[in-house]
Parts: C-alpha cells; sequence; structure tokens
C-alpha cells in the first residue's frame, strides 16, 4: 500500500437535511452510502478538492464550506485521510453525473442505510448534535 490518500467529503446542508450518496457500481465498496466527495489532487487545495468533486458528482458548487474534522481510517485496500467539511450553502440543485443514488438524511433517521465505516461515527455525531439542538 502507497502511503496515505487525502479525501475530502463535504456534508451539504439543505432545511436541517444533510446530503449522501450510495458508491455506484464499480468502484469499491459499491452500495455503501458516504458524503459526496473524494481523492484530493496533486497540488489542490481541500476546498478546491471539495468543489471540484461536488461539480463533478452532483452539478453542486459549495458557496460556504467550513471544515469540520479529520480523521485517518485504514480499509484493507486504502487508507485515507479524511477531512470533512459543513457545506452550509450551495449553488445548484442535484444532479447525479455519475449515477449516484442520493438523498437528504433528516440528522437520527437513517435507519438501516449502510454507511462507509469511517462515516458511520460522523452519522452517530450528527445526530447526536441534533438532538441536542432539539432539546
Ligand atoms: N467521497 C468519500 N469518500 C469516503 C468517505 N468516507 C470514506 O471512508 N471514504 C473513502 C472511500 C474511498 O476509499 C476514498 C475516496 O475515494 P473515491 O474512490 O470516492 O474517490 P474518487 O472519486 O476521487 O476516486 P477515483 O474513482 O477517481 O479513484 O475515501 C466519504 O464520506 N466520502
Amino acid at each position: 500500500m502507497n502511503g496515505v490518500v487525502e479525501v475530502v467529503a463535504g456534508i451539504v446542508w439543505r432545511d436541517g437535511r444533510f446530503l449522501a450518496v450510495e458508491r455506484p457500481q464499480g468502484k469499491p465498496q459499491a452500495g455503501f452510502w458516504e458524503f459526496p466527495g473524494g481523492k484530493v489532487e496533486r497540488g489542490e487545495s481541500l476546498e478546491d478538492a471539495l468543489v471540484r468533486e461536488l461539480r463533478e458528482e452532483l452539478d453542486l458548487t459549495p458557496t460556504d464550506m467550513e471544515l469540520w474534522q479529520e480523521k485517518r481510517h485504514d480499509y484493507e485496500h486504502i487508507s485515507v485521510r479524511l477531512h470533512f467539511f459543513h457545506v452550509h450553502a450551495h449553488s445548484g440543485a442535484v444532479v447525479p453525473h455519475e449515477g449516484h443514488a442520493w438523498r437528504w438524511f433528516v440528522p437520527g433517521e437513517t435507519g438501516d442505510v449502510p454507511f462507509l465505516a469511517a462515516d458511520t461515527e460522523i452519522v452517530d455525531e450528527l445526530a447526536r448534535w441534533a438532538n441536542a439542538k432539539r432539546s
């Protein structure tokens, strides 16, 4: 394995819901859900990578984004350093260019949807955070 791959992931918010996409057939871990994003290219800033990936995948352009947390995760086939951003505002409506299934989720209401291993903690954290805000 060649080192750790830098990955950006956007938690895109709209009306109190966040966006998640299903990894399409043909990609490693197809069928698992994740936050839209992908690998950072050489020489690219994290923000530029996020904007590029969200445009490529979904036709969305983040206009207000904030780096939230970073974590490393070792899968069997790859080690990643994930940079999670909150995307508070964006332009465009979702157009899944790469054939992704996608959904807006109420935090805490993701049911049995299988998220990538590195993302389950994040999804749980969003649920706790939304709960605390409600109470
Ligand atoms: N996009 C994204 N990737 C994630 C998340 N959580 C997580 O563990 N990953 C992992 C899955 C992959 O191993 C890696 C991202 O690679 P990718 O295959 O989606 O990236 P990409 O679209 O740039 O890849 P490529 O097909 O061009 O190689 O990070 C997440 O929330 N979003």
